[in-house]
């Protein structure tokens, strides 16, 4: 199955030694044990190796970091403890924005423009503040109501788990009150603005982020919610102030939807016949099942690979760095085989 084994002895040591140097989440070590079991999903090694020599001769755009791309079209930002708030809040809720089979996406206008997915969901959270709902407002979001969720979320369709938006918003308040006096910048000072520290402390204290899966009998840690919050504050803060914040090159990407769609895309991810035909007539892959943890699985170990395939090279890219060169790809994937639907609050 997967290739990534070495064939002599120091590649496998020297792997074992870049693992337990570079793994403080317990992330790559619970996903490379996925990808040596896994079934239905396969890492092509080939192409790993084109993609790195296509970035390296391609210089600009591995440079950008999510600092230099925060958009401000779309996400509030007033540089103060309210944007870090409303961060949590976006990325409490930042999931799931895709449709049913043969059903239109919800989308909302904003600006005089119709957007769907992420960048409705961060807008609709935009407006909501400029239409003066405090949604940087711990107490407020500790009792928001669904009416008040469904008119931020107000569109044509309805957002995808509307129920579970409304509970993570009032976790949201309601854990800020209960610990860091309703400011996440306590959060972030008392994690000693260490991005592991801080990823560790929204798995432990804030439920909806504890992104991590139960595979043939072990846990598989993913935390994509909680490390892409971190990248968030960080990228809108532009590294400064409150986005100041160490240790971000220990994250892995963030194992979302769109990530496979673009690796497969590369034929870097292979999907199994039967998995590849559930996923491209879009059937609905169940959470939790083996099938979609060895594509989230598939999805980290093949971007560590690229991640060393750079460095190799000479180029030191974060993983975070790829993993924005590569979402950005997937926002221009309707060329592509579809991304596998599962209904999951995680991603
Ligand atoms: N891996 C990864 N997944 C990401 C993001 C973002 C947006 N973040 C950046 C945007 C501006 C700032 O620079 C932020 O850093 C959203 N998503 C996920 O994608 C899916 C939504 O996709 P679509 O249906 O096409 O809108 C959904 O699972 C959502 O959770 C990312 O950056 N990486």
């Amino acid at each position: 199955m997967a290739e990534y084994s070495s064939s002599h002895n120091d590649a496998a040591e020297n792997e074992r030694y870049m693992l337990s140097m570079t793994d403080p989440l317990g992330i790559l070590s619970s996903v490379h044990k996925v990808v040596e079991r896994s079934a239905h999903v396969k890492i092509n090694p080939a192409p790993i190796d084109h993609l790195s020599q296509l970035w390296l001769q391609d210089n600009a755009p591995a440079r950008q970091s999510a600092a230099s791309l925060w958009d401000e079209r779309y996400h509030f930002s007033d540089g103060t403890a309210r944007t870090v708030n409303w961060l949590l809040v976006l990325d409490a809720l930042n999931f799931c924005f895709w449709a049913e089979k043969g059903q239109d996406r919800w989308t909302i206008e904003y600006q005089g423009q119709t957007l769907n997915g992420y960048w409705a969901e961060a807008a609709a959270l935009k407006r909501a503040v400029e239409e003066e709902l405090p949604l940087w407002d711990a107490n407020y979001l500790s009792t928001i109501s669904e009416a008040t969720v469904a008119h931020i979320f107000r569109g044509t369709g309805t957002i995808p788990l509307f129920e579970q938006r409304v509970q993570h918003a009032r976790e949201v308040g309601r854990v800020l009150l209960e610990r860091y006096a309703g400011q996440f910048t306590q959060a972030i000072a008392q994690s000693g603005r260490n991005a592991i520290q801080l990823v560790l402390l929204l798995e432990r204290y804030f439920p909806s982020f504890r992104d991590v899966a139960i595979y043939r009998g072990s846990a598989v840690r993913f935390l994509k919610r909680a490390q892409i919050t971190i990248a968030d504050i960080s990228g809108s803060f532009h590294g400064k102030g409150w986005g100041a914040i160490t240790n971000q090159d220990q994250l892995t990407i963030f194992a979302d939807y769109k990530l496979p769609q673009v690796l497969r895309d590369y034929n870097v991810l292979e999907y199994q016949t039967e998995l590849a035909q559930r996923v491209d007539n879009q059937e609905l892959i169940p959470a939790g099942s083996e099938e979609e943890v060895e594509i989230r699985a598939c999805t980290i170990w093949a971007c560590e690979l690229l991640r060393r395939a750079l460095q190799q090279q000479g180029r030191r890219v974060t993983a975070a760095e790829i993993d924005m060169r590569l979402w950005l790809l997937g926002q221009q994937s309707d060329a592509m085989h579809p991304y596998h639907r599962t209904r999951t609050i995680y991603y």
